[in-house]
């Protein structure tokens, strides 16, 4: 029997190779529901390419223009979050692969979890802003998260009994600007910082491996994913992204998962977990990999892992205002509007300026932290272009 998925962000970089990874095993996925946010053009191409009976839209502008080009076809157009949500709904739906960008993944997240869907959870921001929240009810409901982020998938495949864990380590490419002076840094444009040097990405999750916030992210992910403290969890740079994270174990062994820098693996492995299928990706030639190498990451050069670790150990209602403080930030870099080293200075000052809230979150502290922290990173911006 074919194994029916839900893609949410399938215009991006992960739903693309999501929906060709489903191309590759046709016989044994069928795609049930795509949503993105307003690129319906490319919607309506994959929902002719695939079959696909349930497309949703965020923008309900963009929703309604697809509901009209849909007409007479066996697709049906869904609008807004809400939309999003009856997607994750549908009662056939097995798995939701959840790779929307930024914090529009906590919502549908829950929606899956509430309605036992098998979640590949490849959007990180959900579990930085909400870890807490969207673990429990996941453990309360018996519900497996499955990690598509390279690093986490790399860790849950060499996962033993966490209690023998000594460390995680999770590697970083350390981004184009590892080894710049740090006095050019304040120079550095959006189109410098898209150039990742392994990995093709959206822009989001490009910048934010340009200030290693990334692997600020990945840990505290890691953190809710496998349950570990942040003492024990390291990042480590790895230039050739190789390998794509281990695990210490307190006898000495330490386990490795690796690989070409190739999401389609991680997206594949969480489609058919716990099985493996083959398909025709080149083979690791470790002959022509040459060399692997490490380095300690620069945390002067890169505050923003620092402000993450510190975030993620404060707790509370402080990783949802990094999350949000960031997002705007690196919107903002985006759009020219900031210097690339402004994002840290950004975070640091929100997360300054934030009125912790500790103890048992529900979903309206982690979108009030978020919308506060959105809000005040605005204003921060707007005083500064003042300036
Ligand atoms: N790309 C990668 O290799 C990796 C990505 N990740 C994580 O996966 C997630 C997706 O990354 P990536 O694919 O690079 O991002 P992209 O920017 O390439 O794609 C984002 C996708 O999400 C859609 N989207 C954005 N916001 C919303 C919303 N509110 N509601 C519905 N759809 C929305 C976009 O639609 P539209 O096209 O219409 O804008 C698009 O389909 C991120 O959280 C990232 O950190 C993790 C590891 C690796
Ligand atoms: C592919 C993936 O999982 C990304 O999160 C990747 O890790 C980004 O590269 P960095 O290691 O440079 O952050
Ligand atoms: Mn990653």
């Amino acid at each position: 029997m074919k194994k029916n998925i839900v893609i949410l962000g399938s215009t991006g970089s992960i739903g693309r190779q999501a929906l060709e990874v489903v191309g590759w095993h046709n016989s044994d996925l069928q795609v049930l529901g795509i949503a993105a946010q307003r690129n319906i053009d490319l919607l309506e191409e994959q929902a002719k390419t695939f079959g696909v009976p349930y497309v949703a839209v965020e923008d309900k502008d963009a929703a309604l223009e697809l509901e009209h080009r849909l007409q007479g076809s066996n697709t049906r157009c869904l609008a807004g979050t809400d939309g999003i949500l009856e997607l994750v709904r549908i009662p056939d739906v097995d798995l939701i692969l959840i790779a929307v960008s930024g914090l529009g993944g906590l919502l549908p997240t829950l929606e899956a979890i509430t309605h036992n869907k098998q979640i590949a959870l490849a959007n990180k921001e959900t579990l930085v802003a909400g870890g807490s929240l969207v673990t429990e009810a996941a453990l309360k409901k018996g519900i497996r998260i499955i990690p598509v982020d390279s690093e986490h998938s790399a860790i849950f495949q060499c996962l033993e009994d966490t209690a023998d864990v000594e460390k995680l380590l999770i590697t970083a490419s350390g981004g184009p600007f590892r080894e710049m002076p740090v006095d050019q840094l304040k120079k550095i444009t959006p189109e410098m910082a898209l150039r990742h040097p392994t990995w093709q990405m959206g822009d989001k999750i490009t910048i934010d491996s340009a200030t290693l916030m990334n692997k600020g992210l990945e840990i505290i992910e890691a953190r809710w994913l496998f349950g570990i403290d942040y003492d024990r969890i390291e990042a480590v740079i790895h230039p050739q992204s190789i390998i794509h994270s281990l695990v210490a174990y307190k006898d000495g062994a330490v386990l490795a998962q690796l690989g070409w820098p190739d999401m389609r693996v991680p997206i594949q492995y969480a489609f058919f977990y716990p099985e493996r299928k083959r398909n025709n990706l080149h083979p690791l030639d470790l002959v022509q990999v040459g060399q692997l190498s490490f380095e300690t990451p620069d945390l002067g050069r890169f505050p923003c892992l620092r402000l993450a670790r510190e975030a993620g150990k404060i707790g509370g209602t402080m990783t949802a205002v990094l999350n949000a403080a960031n997002e705007v930030a690196v919107q903002a870099f985006l759009g020219h509007k900031i210097a690339f080293n402004a994002i840290s200075e950004l975070v640091d000052e929100v997360m300054n300026l934030h009125n912790l809230k500790t103890g048992k979150l529900d979903l309206d502290d982690i979108l009030e932290a978020d919308r506060w922290a959105r809000e005040c990173t605005r204003q921060l911006i707007n005083q500064q272009s003042k300036k």
